[in-house]
């Protein structure tokens, strides 16, 4: 389960959130807010890659900081930066050989990125750029997935696999998105942030 303990995050002067408390154990949960008022930095504390100011962020009762939980939690977001240097496919081999996971052929079929496997992660378009990051957040089918706006720039038919990989997912997976998704008969928590903090939707 994902509990947040008093979770608490400012930038310089300006608090973001404060005091954030809760307990997390549906399968599919989506996050809404204002542009600017905090989900992508609620997500990167949850995945471990920001440390907040106050409070900690658990997962199975183990700090999401420790390096023990990196394998169980995948992260796709904008903000979270892919190596410009690199290729898609030798991307995808490193994540591969670090997770011991799977080969990704049937994710890089699945969401249409096989004609740019050669190309450097810093020439892929928009699109393909998301689709990479998505496919390195679950290859490694990580307990549980954060997703920030997956839906954003993809075509209609990788909307379509992304649909119905969220809707077959085995894990659990929190969503920061402005728009409905179509989680194909899952029950959904639907999570609101502002001013005040997190409330039910
Ligand atoms: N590293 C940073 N330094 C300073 N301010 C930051 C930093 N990262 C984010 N912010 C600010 O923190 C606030 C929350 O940003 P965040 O990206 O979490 O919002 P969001 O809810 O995901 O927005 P959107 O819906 O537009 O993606 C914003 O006002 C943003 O400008």
């Amino acid at each position: 389960m994902l509990a947040f303990n008093g979770v608490g995050h400012r930038f310089a002067a300006r608090t973001i959130f404060n005091d954030v408390s809760l307990a997390i154990a549906e399968p599919r949960v989506v996050l809404s807010g204002a542009n600017g008022i905090g989900k992508t930095t609620l997500l990167l504390i949850a995945g471990g890659l920001l440390r907040p100011a106050n409070g900690e962020v658990t997962l199975n009762g183990n700090n999401v900081l420790d390096s023990a939980a990196r394998p169980l939690i995948g992260m796709s977001a904008s903000k979270v930066a892919l190596p410009g240097f690199m290729s898609a496919s030798d991307l995808l081999q490193f994540h591969q050989r670090l997770y011991g996971c799977a080969a990704p052929e049937y994710w890089i079929t699945a969401f249409g990125l096989s004609d740019y496997l050669p190309t450097l992660v810093q020439d892929l378009s928009l699109g393909n750029y998301k689709k990479l990051s998505l496919i390195l957040a679950l290859m490694h089918q990580p307990e549980l997935l954060l997703l920030d706006e997956p839906a954003n720039g993809l075509d209609a038919k990788t909307r379509e696999a992304l649909y119905q990989c969220l809707a077959e997912y085995p894990g659990q997976i929190v969503i920061a998105s402005h728009e409905p998704l179509n989680f194909a008969g899952h029950t959904v928590r639907q999570l609101h942030l502002d001013h005040n903090g997190v409330h039910e939707r």
